[in-house]
């Protein structure tokens, strides 16, 4: 059964802020392909600033993220994990080069296209949860539904919420959760609408490491058992070794890659990046 954004038994939130113009991202689709990589980058340059001394972020980087697969991306401090990943998400616009979210290229859409496409394929996990305050749990995973006007499947949102165990923390406002169990609200309210792809920027990065791991672990379990893809910017080795697989950055080009990734391959390859 599905049903406007309104399941459990809690208050209905506040009405959310007005939906934006429906327009959906249009320009430059091709047909979906079952093998076809869920991102895609080409080429991805980023360079911030004009004057003498302008940075390139991303050189010319080439990078493909499968399909239901959970890949970390690693490198050095200022290697370009983030503009890569704010590239990949439709966060910020490259110099040069391509990026395609499934069948879309979303080089050169507008800002408003870059919106809708946020808010309709692209979920989102941050160190800082990015929780609404005034919004109780419940409420702030469905928020981005609401927003988008979209249905809520309520299988999957009974079944996201008992996997990331906020069953009994429905009703709680964020401050009165732990940040375990904020990033946990912060996960469930990015799988709900089953989007394209989960981006995930250090999400352990403000955890205990108790809590590190369960917020790693539902991301994989998403992986694992509802297909989710999950690309996730992480420093730390441990949280990498989560991941279906590893690419690492220098110098905003990928330099290095391997599947199934261990604590000890990734620091190895670490070390090696940092001489
Ligand atoms: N808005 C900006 N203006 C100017 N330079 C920037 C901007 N954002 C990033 N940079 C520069 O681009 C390079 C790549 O930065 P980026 O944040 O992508 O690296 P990172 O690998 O995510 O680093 P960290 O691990 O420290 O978060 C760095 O040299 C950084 O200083």
């Amino acid at each position: 059964m599905s049903r406007t954004a309104a399941p459990g038994p809690s208050p209905a939130p506040e009405p959310p802020p007005a939906p934006e113009s429906s327009t959906s991202p249009e320009p430059s689709t091709v047909p979906d392909r079952a093998s076809a990589p869920a991102v895609s980058a080409r080429g991805l340059t980023k360079v911030y600033g004009t004057g003498a001394t302008p940075v390139r972020a991303l050189d010319g980087l080439d990078v493909d993220f499968d399909r239901g697969a959970f890949t970390a991306i690693m490198g050095p401090s200022g290697s370009g994990k983030s503009t890569l990943m704010h590239c990949m998400a439709g966060l910020d616009t490259a110099t040069s080069g391509s990026v395609r979210l499934g069948g879309t290229d979303i080089t050169g859409l507008k800002d408003r296209q870059l919106t809708a496409l946020r808010r309709e394929r692209v979920g989102f996990v941050f160190q800082a949860f990015n929780l609404l305050p005034m919004l109780t749990a419940e409420q702030n995973i469905l928020l981005p539904a609401q927003i988008a006007g979209r249905r809520v499947d309520t299988a999957r949102f009974d079944h996201v919420v008992d996997a990331v165990g906020l069953r009994d923390r429905l009703g709680h406002l964020p401050a009165k959760l732990s940040g375990g169990q904020q990033q946990r609200v912060a996960v469930a309210r990015a799988l709900l609408g089953a989007p394209e792809v989960v981006y995930a920027d250090e999400p352990t990065g403000n955890l205990d490491s108790r809590s590190g791991a369960e917020v790693l672990s539902f991301l994989r379990d998403s992986v694992r058992e509802l297909g989710q893809t999950v690309v996730m910017v992480t420093h730390d080795p441990v949280a990498a070794s989560y991941a279906d697989r590893a690419v690492f950055l220098r110098d905003g080009r990928l330099v290095d890659d391997i599947a199934h990734p261990s604590t000890e391959t990734v620091l190895d390859r670490l070390v090696h990046l940092e001489d």
